[in-house]
């Protein structure tokens, strides 16, 4: 059993006491906690990915609230564990909380909070940033002239794929999603389909309205297309980005078979998580398709990929970093907090995860509300008026 030892003590008398199982940017957070009476406890023992049994050690005999992480497995034992030392709060720094057993959460009564909306922009701009330089080659290219093997330009050299004109394809519309598909439609005039579950309206009117403007200016209008199947999306689009949340319906919602049915020169981009792609059949698919390219944030297995995939050129791998932007991370923390604090509180639930901002304004006091609790309904928390 690895017991934590280091930990950082902040309002060594505050009457509520909150764990983070790690050190988080900036330090609003923390201001926010020790000024309504917590004593903060940050966890800074040098271990990337604490295990059931060192958060236990963490939690004790007394603990109010704890802040986690996506990398840590909460279920039935972390939540009867905090449950039995008093607590009734628990946060995700994160938006997906896959790794949190909501179920057992509501069987202890420990509120469950997730950060959305801070991340949306920041996560889908990495999306763009890996859709562009797996079309263009950018890494590839980096590492070549980084060799020295670079001895003069020639009309072969590393040549890539033009976006514009061809269509993207997002699965999974939902915040960052949509926003993806807005980066890519307004700044690299492609066509759009998508598939979710649900209608993303505000992305149509979106797309409806700037394919006019392009038309009263002379140019070609975009389009989209809602399709009525995730195959359709595959079998069209030149570069697909991944946005769902990770549940029973999308693990391995890319695999082999679906592998075969996109274009031999498509992109396709994971930002969401790793479990969406069955990764092994991914390196096959690269080994056989070589013009075929992928841009990875996330992998099946972290830290780990699949064997064969490091060696692969046609595939970007970054080391989940989608939503690493000083104001993003910041505001995660920020929200996370708030989350336990609300629910220690006795604070209502805020109405709208999609709308934050008031939480992250560093000038004014953030509203008395749990920012996003997502298991407010079961639980039977009352909503914010505000
Ligand atoms: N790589 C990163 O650092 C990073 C950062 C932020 C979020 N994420 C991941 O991205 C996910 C999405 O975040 P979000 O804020 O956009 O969430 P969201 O809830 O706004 O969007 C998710 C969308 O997926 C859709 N969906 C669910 N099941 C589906 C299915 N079977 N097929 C197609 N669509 C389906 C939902 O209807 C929803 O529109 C998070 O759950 C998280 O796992 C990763
Ligand atoms: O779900 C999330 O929020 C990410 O994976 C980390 O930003």
């Amino acid at each position: 059993m690895a017991t934590p030892v280091s930990i950082e003590v902040w309002n060594p008398n505050g009457k509520y006491r909150v764990v983070s199982t790690k050190p988080m940017p900036g330090t609003r957070w923390i201001r926010l906690l020790t000024d309504q009476d917590c004593r903060v406890e940050i966890c800074t023992q040098r271990k990337t990915i604490l295990s059931v049994d060192d958060i236990l050690a963490l939690i004790g005999d007394k603990c109010d609230g704890v802040i986690g992480q996506l990398t840590e497995d909460w279920g039935e034992v972390l939540f009867s564990g905090l449950s039995r030392a008093g607590g009734r709060a628990f946060s995700n720094m994160a938006v997906g909380y896959n790794n949190v057993d909501v179920n057992a959460a509501t069987k202890y009564g420990v509120a469950v909070g997730n950060t959305p909306g801070v991340l949306t922009e920041t996560t889908a701009e990495l999306a763009a940033s890996l859709s562009l330089s797996a079309s263009r080659r950018i890494v590839e290219a980096d590492e070549f002239m980084r060799a020295g093997l670079y001895d003069g330009w020639l009309p072969h050299l590393f040549v890539g794929n033009l976006l514009k004109g061809q269509t993207v394809g997002v699965i999974g519309a939902g915040r960052i999603g949509s926003a993806y598909a807005r980066m890519m439609v307004e700044g690299f005039k492609m066509n759009l389909i998508y598939y979710d579950l649900y209608q993303a309206t505000r992305l149509e009117k979106f797309v409806t309205a700037y394919g006019e403007f392009l038309k009263a200016s002379g140019e070609a209008p975009v389009t989209w297309r809602r399709a009525s199947t995730m195959e359709e999306v595959l079998r069209e689009a030149d570069v697909i980005s991944l946005h769902p949340v990770l549940d029973k319906t999308t693990y391995h919602l890319v695999n082999k078979e679906r592998l075969s049915m996109m274009k031999k020169e498509a992109i396709l981009v994971n930002c969401s998580r790793g479990p969406v792609i069955d990764e092994a059949a991914l390196v096959e698919h690269l080994k056989e398709n070589p013009m075929f390219r992928v841009g990875l944030d996330v992998f099946e297995e972290e830290p780990y990929m699949k064997p064969g995939l490091a060696d692969m050129k046609n595939a970007i791998v970054v080391p989940h970093i989608a939503s690493a932007s000083k104001w993003t991370r910041e505001g995660m923390a920020t929200l996370a907090a708030l989350n336990v604090l609300g629910k220690i509180k006795g604070y209502p639930v805020w109405s709208d995860p999609n709308r934050v901002e008031p939480f992250l304004n560093e000038n004014s006091p953030p509203p008395a509300a749990c920012p996003s609790i997502v298991n407010a309904k079961a639980l039977g928390l009352t909503a914010s008026k505000l």
